[in-house]
């Protein structure tokens, strides 16, 4: 959009601290594995009082269950904090095919301010004043992604497909009310529009994960010619932490995570979910 843009990789030859120098926002694309490690940097590092950060990062702090926004919103405290999340592959990015993003944070005027500097003619930006259930919709699809990945492994059909989304969203609303999220957040891009990206496109490292999974291939091996990193291996792990903590209903969830540690087949995996007792839609 004609911005000046600074990029700082850890690789990269410009030093961090120039790199953020009067800079008015500050986005993190980081994987969840840096995220901490950042934050830690940056508090030394001067900025200006006016530095809104926008985080990408879609996953969970395995030491804390943090959510990356909540960790920049606590080291940052003065700074607003801003999502952004939504099905936005990247390749298809890059091809500047058009796509839609949701910016969410407590702080309506940066979340509008944020939205002004990322529209575009193929990029379309919507806010929300919900940045839990923003963040979590685009973490926890991640998890539904690798099962999606399976289901299309197996070849199990369309009907099967649909019901594992269907009930995958289900799933993701009722870990989100836990949070305190908005249900109705799931319901919209960065929930249910991650969900049908990734669950249904190639392009997606974690669909990657469990479709190759399903063609027999261990994680090791999967991970080791993946491009790039598969958020949903190490946010399954959490989840499930957390969700026993909390004592919230996972079952797909603690498929995937079996699925994950070798514990189960992928079919084991099928048959566990279509066994459970059955139940009202409502019930979990
Ligand atoms: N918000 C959205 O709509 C979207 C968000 N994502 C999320 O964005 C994040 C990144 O995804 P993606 O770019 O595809 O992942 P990649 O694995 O391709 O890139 C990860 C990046 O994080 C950097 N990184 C990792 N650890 C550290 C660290 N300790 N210090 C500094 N940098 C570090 C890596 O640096 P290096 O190259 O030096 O290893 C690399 O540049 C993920 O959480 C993903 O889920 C992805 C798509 C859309
Ligand atoms: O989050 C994404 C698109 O919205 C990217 O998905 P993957 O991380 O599965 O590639």
């Amino acid at each position: 959009n004609g911005h000046e843009v600074r990029i700082w990789s850890r690789g990269g030859k410009v030093s961090l601290s120039a790199v953020l120098q009067n800079a008015d926002i500050i986005l993190s694309a980081i994987s969840m594995t840096g995220v901490s490690e950042i934050v830690c940097q940056i508090q030394f590092l001067p900025l200006s009082g006016k530095t809104i950060f926008v985080t990408a990062t879609k996953g969970l702090d395995p030491q804390t269950t943090c959510t990356p926004s909540q960790i920049w919103q606590g080291a940052f405290p003065d700074h607003p904090v801003v999502v952004l999340s939504g099905p936005n592959l990247s390749a298809e990015i890059r091809q500047s095919l058009p796509a839609a993003t949701v910016v969410a944070s407590q702080n309506q005027k940066a979340a509008e301010f944020v939205q002004q500097v990322f529209s575009s003619s193929r990029f379309r930006v919507y806010t929300n004043p919900d940045p839990i259930g923003v963040e979590l919709g685009g973490t926890l699809k991640n998890i539904m992604a690798i099962a999606a990945g399976v289901c299309d492994g197996l070849h199990l059909g369309s009907n099967a497909k649909a019901a594992l989304v269907t009930r995958g969203l289900t799933e993701m609303v009722r870990i989100g009310q836990s949070w305190g999220a908005k249900t109705e957040t799931f319901y919209g891009l960065s929930g249910l529009g991650d969900l049908l990206a990734t669950c249904n496109s190639p392009l997606s490292r974690n669909y990657q994960v469990g479709y190759q999974m399903a063609g027999g291939k261990t994680l090791v091996e999967v991970l080791e010619n993946l491009p790039g990193t598969a958020e949903g291996v190490n946010t399954c792990q959490v989840l499930i932490k957390r969700a026993k903590e909390d004592n919230i209903a996972v079952p797909i969830t603690e498929q995937v995570y079996g699925l994950l540690q070798g514990k189960v087949t992928p079919r084991q995996a099928l048959e566990e979910l279509m066994l459970r007792d059955i139940k009202s839609e409502y019930n979990c």
